[in-house]
């Protein structure tokens, strides 16, 4: 039976990207094992992610949704190393064969296969046996020339300046929305905290927030410029957890503290919105923005630590990317008010096997 739903929803569809990318693709879907080739002088990336329905995604989420989501954190991963994706394979646990569901899935997962040309070209599907909730696991293959050095984590120099892409936070604002939309929201944050998360979700203008809300749903992840950024960045994280806690990877790794500038984080959301600062209370809520920009997940933008001569050539690549700080010789992560005034920031991340909080 399974073998009708993988032809269905899985080769079928799939056919004519493997065919597109048959010289990297030996062999795709239907045999004991898939076989790529990388181009020669480049080395082999490979990623894997797992998203558990409950605890990834939410059971209501659109399946096409889904579909993208999946493979969004795995590209996400081959972005953060400067690495051009060239196939995946997708595991599959399913409580229950829905058709329909199936269907969706494999629609927005060939929309976002496509959209990177990264074939899929192989996996394994299973009855989820007793347990209730999809597991959707992916592992992705990528490629970059050998003298690449992948953007390893303990790369980073002191001297470096800190770079984000895109906006980090807006997916986590888009994840509270979806607890509000559930009554779900007390579940998650003390009554102190509460008060200003709801204010904040009450005045944000609509079109925000659907905007938060795909960003949680359908993640961009930054391939291109991942790619565009070999020579020039040292370390690279791609943005999973949350800000604070992805950077301190990179200090970690590399022996190093990150300074980074309250007004560099706020603008990141003011260039885009810049009638946030009209709001009325506009103080408590880039505060509380802050926060969430530190401590969001689910973000997919790339972190990444570059020597400022390459400021010019980085600003070249994409103007939605910002400077929000450098590193120094020491340990941990640091806010820098506009009177220079220095407060330390735990590196937050999410946790499997913790509640989550703000
Ligand atoms: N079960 C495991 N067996 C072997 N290695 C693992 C296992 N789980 C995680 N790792 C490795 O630990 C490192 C950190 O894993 P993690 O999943 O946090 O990766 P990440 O890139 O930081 O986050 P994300 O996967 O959310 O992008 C990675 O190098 C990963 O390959
Ligand atoms: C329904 C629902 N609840 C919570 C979250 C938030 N979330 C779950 S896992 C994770 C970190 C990345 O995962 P991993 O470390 O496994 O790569 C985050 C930020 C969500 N996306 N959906
Ligand atoms: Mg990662």
């Amino acid at each position: 039976m399974e073998f009708d739903l993988i032809h269905r929803h899985f080769k079928s569809p799939f056919a004519a990207l493997v065919k597109a990318n048959r010289d990297s693709v030996l062999t795709g879907i239907g045999d004991d094992c898939a076989a790529l080739a990388p181009m020669p002088g480049h080395g082999l990336y490979v990623s894997t992610d797992t998203l558990v329905e409950g605890v990834h995604f939410f059971s209501d989420d659109p399946a096409p949704a889904v579909g993208w989501k999946s493979l969004a954190c795995n590209l996400s991963d081959l972005a953060a190393c400067g690495a051009q994706p060239i196939g995946f394979t997708l595991n599959l646990s399913l409580p229950l064969i829905d058709e329909s569901w199936v269907a969706g899935f494999s629609a927005g997962l060939l929309e976002i296969a496509s959209t990177f040309n990264c074939p899929l070209v192989g996996g394994d599907t299973t009855s989820a046996g007793a347990n209730t909730a999809k597991t959707i696991s992916i592992t992705v293959f990528g490629e970059a020339p050998l003298q690449h050095h992948g953007f390893h984590r303990a790369l980073a120099k002191a001297g470096d300046d800190v770079w984000v892409s895109g906006t980090p936070g807006l997916a986590r604002l888009g994840l509270l929305l979806e607890y509000q939309r559930l009554g779900s929201l007390s579940r998650f944050y003390s009554s102190s905290e509460i008060l200003s998360v709801l204010e904040l979700l009450s005045v944000m203008p609509q079109s925000l927030k659907q905007l938060a809300v795909a960003a949680l749903r359908q993640p961009f992840p930054r391939v291109n410029l991942g790619q565009s950024l070999r020579g020039k960045a040292n370390a690279c994280v791609d943005l999973s957890d949350g800000l604070s806690g992805d950077l301190a990877h990179i200090t970690t790794a590399s022996g190093l503290s990150a300074v980074l500038a309250v007004h560099a984080l706020q603008s990141v959301w003011l260039k885009r919105w810049p009638e946030l600062s009209q709001l009325p209370g506009s103080v408590t809520f880039l505060d509380t923005l802050l926060n969430i920009t530190l401590q969001g997940g689910d973000d997919f933008e790339l972190c990444f630590t570059a020597e400022p001569t390459h400021l010019d050539a980085i600003q070249s690549i994409n103007t939605a990317l910002c400077r929000i700080g450098q590193l120094e010789a020491g340990e941990g992560l640091w806010l820098s008010q506009p009177n220079h005034s220095r407060q330390r920031v735990l590196g937050v991340s999410y946790k499997h096997f913790a509640e989550p909080t703000l």
